[in-house]
């Protein structure tokens, strides 16, 4: 379970990103965040993943508080997460397939699991038989697809995307919301940004709506 209690995010600054927001998202759910440019899903994701943390209130994952807990802790609750980020992160000297495969290394799969994880992780995204060539050659779409198969190669149980739509046409962007969709129909607990509210509609799940860092009805 998320849970936040009275979040504050202050960037160095002073402006306040998240301004006093408590929520929950239950295991297994599945929820999209709303809001105009600079309303503060980024931010909200980040919390959630542990990348910023809140200058005031608490952020519960798995009933962890990540505000109290000591920065070198923090890699052990990401290994539960998977994060989609807008910017890619993609290494270009690097195979599709070693990209997928460098959160596995890092947490120290064996070989063989590891090898099997990765190839069933770009089967899952559509990108099979593309594991061998450089991410340079893959169309928008595709390095979209393999920063989702990197972002379940370990099998996380919570999922965050922010913007995964962003700059895809309708249909394509319906695809990639098919693929969560799949994900979230085992079990994976989903939270998704976009800007796109029609979008998000025709699921009818849970909208969190964002604007200046509070809840809008
Ligand atoms: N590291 C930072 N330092 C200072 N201010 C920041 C930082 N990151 C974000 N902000 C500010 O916090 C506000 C919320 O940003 P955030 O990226 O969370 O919004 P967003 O809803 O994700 O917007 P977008 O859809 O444009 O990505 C913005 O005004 C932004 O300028």
């Amino acid at each position: 379970m998320i849970q936040f209690q009275q979040v504050t995010k202050r960037y160095p600054g002073g402006f306040d990103a998240i301004k006093q927001l408590s929520f929950e998202i239950q295991d297994g759910e599945l929820v999209f965040l709303a809001g105009h440019s600079g309303a503060g899903k980024s931010t909200l994701l980040k919390l959630i993943a542990g990348i910023e943390r809140p200058t005031a209130g608490s952020v519960l994952v798995n009933n962890q508080n990540l505000a109290r807990m000591r920065r070198a802790s923090l890699p052990y609750v990401r290994r539960h997460i998977g994060l989609i980020f807008q910017d890619h992160k993609i290494l270009f000297d690097r195979s599709v397939y070693d990209n997928v495969r460098l959160p596995l290394d890092i947490i120290g799969f064996g070989h063989q699991e590891g090898h099997r994880r990765v190839l069933a992780a770009l089967d899952k995204v559509g990108l099979s038989g593309k594991d061998k060539l450089n991410p340079v050659s893959l169309s928008g779409g595709e390095q979209q697809r393999l920063c989702i198969a990197r972002a379940v190669v370990h099998r996380p149980s919570i999922l965050l995307a922010d913007e995964p739509t962003a700059n895809l046409d309708r249909d394509y962007a319906q695809d990639i919301l098919q693929l969560f969709k799949s994900f979230h129909q085992v079990g994976v607990t989903l939270v998704i940004s976009a800007h796109d509210e029609n979008l998000m509609a025709d699921y009818g799940r849970r909208i969190l709506r964002l604007k200046h860092g509070q809840f809008t009805a």
